[in-house]
């Protein structure tokens, strides 16, 4: 079995409650409250500017020249393709680019983004690639599951949905999908084993994500 195969066959159950957070359903259902998705689209965009250093991770510890060129690929999208829907939306909002960029994260952003930055720092291509990939891999998801959603016409939610099913990001999922099973391949249990563990940390942050953003968990307000 593909070790990608093994991790969503292990981890259904994580997996699936990404797939059903109130924050996803009611995208879907086009009911989701405004402040809710705003309150998520700032953190969103402090998370990508980490987020996208794996990317520059993961083309210093390519081995060759085409990998390197594809994480490079993938990095630009992030800060072009990605984030300008995010700078599009907070546009609508009247909110400031410096504003955007300067916003402050919550600890659920900042605990998610020093993490996989840290196993990414660490580890070789292998760690980064789990540590990236419930992100970009559970996105793709979703937006297939929305495309045929009434989140899918929704005057605000549309351009969410056809971004993360759009069949450019789903071609560098499958790319980066493909590359971990191509490196996993023939890799001791012990070694699947710690790479399991770093999906499924960040599988559960992606959960961790859409609570933060439903139920706008931020720092405690002490002066
Ligand atoms: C938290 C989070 N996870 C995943 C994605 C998709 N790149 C995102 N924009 N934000």
């Amino acid at each position: 079995m593909k070790f990608s195969q093994r991790l969503v066959t292990e981890l259904k159950p994580i997996w699936e409650a990404n797939h059903h957070h109130p924050f996803v359903q009611e995208l879907a259902d086009g009911t989701l409250d405004i402040e809710k998705f705003k309150f998520y689209m700032v953190q969103d965009y402090v998370y990508l500017i980490d987020y996208a250093k794996l990317f520059a991770l993961g083309a210093i510890k390519a081995t060759d020249l085409a990998v390197e060129g594809k994480f490079a690929e993938l990095l630009s999208e992030t800060l072009n393709t990605e984030m300008g829907l995010h700078r599009a939306y907070a546009k609508e909002f009247g909110i400031e680019e410096a504003e955007l960029e300067n916003a402050n994260p919550t600890p659920v952003t900042l605990s998610y983004t020093n993490y996989m930055l840290s196993v990414g720092q660490s580890g070789g291509l292998d760690k980064v690639l789990v540590a990236l990939l419930p992100c970009m891999w559970s996105y793709n998801q979703i937006g297939h599951l929305l495309k045929d959603t009434p989140g899918a016409k929704h005057p605000l939610y549309s351009n969410w949905v056809a971004m993360y099913s759009d069949d450019e990001y789903t071609s560098l999922t499958n790319w980066t999908i493909d590359l971990l099973d191509e490196i996993t391949a023939g890799k001791s249990e012990a070694e699947l084993k710690e790479l399991t563990e770093i999906f499924k940390n960040t599988t559960r942050y992606e959960y961790l994500f859409w609570d933060m953003a439903y139920n706008h968990q931020d720092w405690p307000k002490i002066k």
